[in-house]
């Protein structure tokens, strides 16, 4: 039996999930408020979201002090219930097991253990699965033998891939008990192990987002194809709101929509899509190849014929642009960078910010728009665009709220345009 007196974690508030790094990169682990048997009121959950956004908007306007930058716009997340993925440890005590979590750091021990119920942070669908699961697989030992963790990743209309890793090879046996898991409960299953993937349907989920047009205009649906184990926005709704603000922000900015897009680090498309309706052609590229495949798939499913993709890291892309290197994967695809004219670029790099010899390329155009799921590296960075570019915008999402994580949007536009095109080779 799992011991009653550990902690039955009925509402932590979120795990340390790095914000940008692959969910399988990214173990859940225990942290922060609202944390405990106790389940917070709604008015107290409310006032304690405000005054930590509050702090993160404090904090923020201090860390750029240093900078000359416009108002900061907050965007605020629901304070619960936002989260489309979770991942947690799966705890064995004799027969029994349970969802656990470990503070980071700590070493996973009966003494360390938080049991987890229910999961504040995720999304409502994952909190009504989480029990049926662990009672479907309690009650049979083939699934719940050295099952070690599970991950589930779920859309806005509740379409769930729930992903158990095991500490042992996978057969026929697991596969027909998990078949029955699967139709029972309405999820698509994926089994892993050292060296094995067992996708019982499919290894994806599809999410619908509602892009909100600029003011007065109504929202447009966007699909994208999202695998498991490739990088996704935790946060849909804030996901929809950044994505709407990037659009506004080109938009409002006046770039013109006979110009050029290039868009480095777009994982599955999820700014590129709604973007490419403000430009002639866009180029985006990405160094996944599981989100490259996924961002073709949402290009066709979008129907956006101006938008291609490339698989390249931003610092391949750089050395392309520079003349120093040619890549075969854009000589396949008949992409031809002489053929674009860039007024923008758009970044969303993962939290290590953007190297130099990326940021040396980005002084080349006229407007960056800069995604930032890392103030830190967000502002060593500010401190070189800020020598050729303004900072027009600023915008903080709170894609993760009671942690110590905060998104970043920026709009910058150069000081001194160059004359024609400063970014056609
Ligand atoms: C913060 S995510 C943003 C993805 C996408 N813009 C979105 O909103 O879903 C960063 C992306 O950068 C990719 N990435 C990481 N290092 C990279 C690099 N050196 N060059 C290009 N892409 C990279 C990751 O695979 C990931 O898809």
């Amino acid at each position: 039996m799992i011991p009653r007196n550990l902690a039955a974690v009925t509402h932590a508030s979120t795990p340390s999930q790095a914000p940008s790094e692959s969910p399988s990169q990214a173990p859940a682990k225990a942290s922060a408020p609202h944390e405990g048997p106790a389940v917070a009121s709604e008015t107290s959950v409310a006032a304690d979201y405000d005054r930590q956004l509050d702090a993160k908007h404090e904090a923020l306007k201090a860390l750029f002090a240093g900078l000359d930058i416009p108002a900061i716009e907050v965007f605020a997340s629901a304070p619960q219930h936002y989260r489309m993925r979770a991942e947690f440890r799966i705890w064995h005590e004799d027969d029994a097991i349970c969802y656990a979590m470990f503070s980071p750091g700590q070493k996973a021990s009966s003494a360390t253990l938080q049991r987890v119920e229910q999961f504040a942070p995720a999304c409502e669908a994952i909190n009504a699965l989480m029990p049926r699961l662990l009672a479907a697989t309690s009650a049979d030992p083939v699934l719940r033998r050295r099952w070690y963790q599970v991950e589930f990743l779920a859309t806005l209309s509740g379409e769930m891939l729930v992903t158990m890793v095991y500490h042992r090879p996978l057969d026929d046996a697991w596969e027909a008990a998990a078949r029955q898991l699967q139709a029972t409960l309405g999820i698509h299953v994926i089994g892993r192990s050292r060296g094995q993937k067992r996708v019982l349907s499919q290894d994806f989920v599809t999410e619908r987002l509602e892009i909100p047009g600029p003011a007065g205009t109504p929202a447009a649906p966007f699909l994208y194809r999202q695998p498991e184990g490739a990088f996704t926005q935790p946060n849909a709704r804030m996901c929809e709101r950044m994505i709407g603000w990037a659009c506004e922000a080109v938009q409002q900015a006046g770039i013109s929509p006979a110009s050029d897009l290039l868009e480095l680090y777009c994982g599955n498309g999820n700014f590129t899509l709604p973007l490419s309706r403000h430009f002639r052609q866009v180029l985006a590229t990405e160094v996944s190849k599981t989100s490259v495949q996924a961002a073709q798939w949402n290009i066709q499913a979008n129907a956006r014929p101006n938008v291609r993709i490339a698989r390249l890291s931003a610092e391949e892309y750089t050395q392309a642009m520079q003349g120093e290197r040619s890549f075969r994967r854009l000589r396949e695809q008949e992409i031809s960078l002489a053929e674009h004219d860039f007024s923008t670029v758009l970044v969303d790099p993962p939290r290590a910010g953007v190297d130099d010899a990326t940021l040396a390329l980005l002084q080349r155009f006229p407007n960056i728009v800069y995604i930032s799921c890392n103030p830190h590296t967000l502002c060593a960075n500010l401190d070189t665009l800020c020598q050729t570019h303004t900072i027009e915008r600023m915008a903080l999402f709170d894609q993760f709220p009671f942690t110590p994580h905060t998104e970043c949007g920026v709009l910058l536009r150069q000081r001194l345009p160059a004359s024609g095109t400063g970014t056609r080779r």
